[in-house]
């Protein structure tokens, strides 16, 4: 053993030697050209090609170094015998990553390939306005010279969205409100984000399973149609319209869809916005993968504060009376040039551009969501598809959405005593009760489940006694106002150029309403 461990020094002390006479004799232009050329031989017998991807790319961060550090930080698999952690800022989410000097082996399309990261130590640095970090990082991609044309751009590219996704993932979901009106911060954003942290889920939504697996399905086909989308020549946006009684889960099924989806919301306060241009600036600030919100469509249109517009509204039956605070806004606005006591010049057409006029597709893959507690007041213009794609009657507590209450709230999957499902099955759609409602009785009770249960059926009994039939009419109205109103906006393009085609007979009439 001794023998060995001094012919190795022996050894390592000669190649030392050469190198030294080597580096003394040739010049460094020689010395350059020699490397090079072993570079070349030794390649030219290599079965692989090598790419180096720098961290910094002479002075700028180079942005596929950051895209390869996260999608391998997907893709480790906690098989790594070394792994680095991070978790950035305004994010929840820990990710994995290739501690230095580790390597992983990835496939991509049947294709093997082996990443190794490189860390070393950088050479004392000249003066630099920037100064560059102490250590050296790059990613060594190293792949078969017979795989490189198959796999190198489109593997790439894979890459890169991979880490979008994973970024977005990641990240906390903003929620950004218009509440400053029209202004712009300093970075000139009209729009102010807050994280979002709805804790709703389709899971904790009460509602129809039915009816429920049909909107997550449609949504999961909004955000993987890319291609759909492109081959029909139609802007990436869809639209829904929420529409029911009062706490019936509308503002919840909001958070639920972008936590399903994992976009950020643009909650538009209408009332805020001073006229059409402003409400076009907002919409093109706003980011794609989003969902942007309006709420009581109804109260907020009316072009008023929401109290005057609501107030007004209440007691206005028949679509008719949307169609007046419209055209009064309109008369008010002169076409959107003018304004009302409050300065606010919306038109009906500025929010029908909007939701589906050619600036309605700068940016991709964003949803709209109107809610409403009163859809007979809404404008079929507005309802008709390709605005709002799809309709969502959110309704009262039924029997299979208490099901659901019931096991969120209580865990409880049946009740206790015997008899008690088939009496709240018989009353449950007469009390017409409102999933809020029945949430409030599970809260206030949920130390105690058969007592709760027992609350529950109590109050159900007696709403089923005194309301009876109130919510069906409701639905009734709702239904036939809907079928009316699509009716309508079949019968023609009309209400698109709502703005400025009014006879001078409804023009009249409407000054006198407003007078
Ligand atoms: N379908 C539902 N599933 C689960 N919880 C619900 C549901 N509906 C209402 N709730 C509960 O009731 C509360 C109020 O619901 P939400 O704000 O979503 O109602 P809304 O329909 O938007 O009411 P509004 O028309 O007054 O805005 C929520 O905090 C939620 O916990
Ligand atoms: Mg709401």
């Amino acid at each position: 053993m001794k023998e060995y461990w001094t012919s190795l020094a022996s050894l390592l002390g000669v190649l030392a030697f050469c190198q030294s006479i080597v580096s003394s004799i040739f010049p460094p232009e020689l010395r350059y050209a020699i490397l090079k050329l072993t570079g070349r031989l030794f390649s030219l017998f290599s079965s692989y090609v090598y790419f180096d991807i720098t961290e910094i790319d002479g002075v700028n961060t180079n942005e596929l170094y950051n895209a390869v550090q996260l999608y391998l930080s997907s893709s480790v698999s906690i098989s790594g015998t070394r792994l680095s952690l991070t978790r950035a800022v305004n994010s929840s989410a820990v990710t994995f990553g290739l501690a230095n000097n580790d390597s992983i082996a990835d496939s991509f399309n049947g294709a093997a390939v082996l990443w190794e990261h490189v860390v070393t130590q950088r050479h004392s640095q000249t003066f630099s306005w920037r100064p560059l970090p102490d250590e050296k990082r790059g990613f060594t991609l190293r792949i078969r010279k017979n795989d490189k044309s198959l796999i190198l751009d489109s593997y790439l590219d894979y890459i890169m969205e991979r880490a979008a996704e994973i970024r977005r993932k990641n990240q906390d979901r903003l929620l950004y409100t218009n509440s400053r009106g029209g202004s712009l911060d300093a970075r000139g954003h009209p729009w102010e984000s807050v994280p979002f942290k709805h804790p709703s889920t389709f899971e904790t939504l009460a509602m129809d399973p039915a009816k429920k697996l049909e909107i997550m399905r449609d949504l999961r086909d909004f955000a993987e149609g890319q291609e759909f989308y492109q081959r029909t020549g139609r802007a990436w946006k869809r639209g829904y319209l929420l529409y029911g009684p009062p706490g019936t889960g509308k503002s919840s099924m909001i958070a639920a869809m972008a936590n399903f989806l994992g976009y950020d919301i643009y909650d538009l306060e209408l009332t805020e916005v001073h006229n059409n241009s402003e409400l076009r600036k907002l919409l093109m600030k706003t980011s794609s993968k989003s969902i942007i919100v309006i709420e009581d469509i109804d109260c907020s249109i009316n072009l008023g504060n929401r109290k005057k517009s609501c107030s007004n509204g209440g007691n206005r039956g028949g679509s008719s009376s949307f169609y007046e605070a419209a055209a009064a806004a309109e008369m008010r606005g002169g076409g959107g040039g003018g304004s009302d006591e409050s300065g606010n010049s919306i038109t009906l057409s500025g929010l029908l551009n909007f939701t589906d006029g050619l600036w309605s597709c700068c940016g991709s893959e964003r949803i709209f969501v109107f809610t409403t507690n009163h859809v007979e007041k809404l404008d079929p213009a507005l309802l008709r598809s390709g605005r709002m794609d799809m309709h969502i009657f959110m309704s009262y507590c039924s029997f299979p959405a208490l099901k659901i209450l019931l096991k969120n709230y209580l865990g409880v999957e049946e009740p206790n005593a015997a008899g008690v499902w088939n009496e709240i099955e018989a009353v449950i759609d007469k009390a017409e009760m409102t999933p809020a409602d029945v949430s409030e009785v599970l809260i206030k009770n949920r130390r105690d489940k058969d007592k709760a249960v027992a609350e529950l059926l109590e109050i159900l009994k007696v709403r089923a006694a005194t309301r009876g039939g109130i919510g069906r009419r409701y639905e009734a109205v709702e239904e036939e106002q809907e079928k009316r109103a699509v009716e309508e906006s079949k019968e023609g393009e009309a209400a698109d150029e709502f703005s400025g085609e009014q006879s001078e007979e409804e023009e009249e009439d409407d000054k006198k309403k407003i007078k």
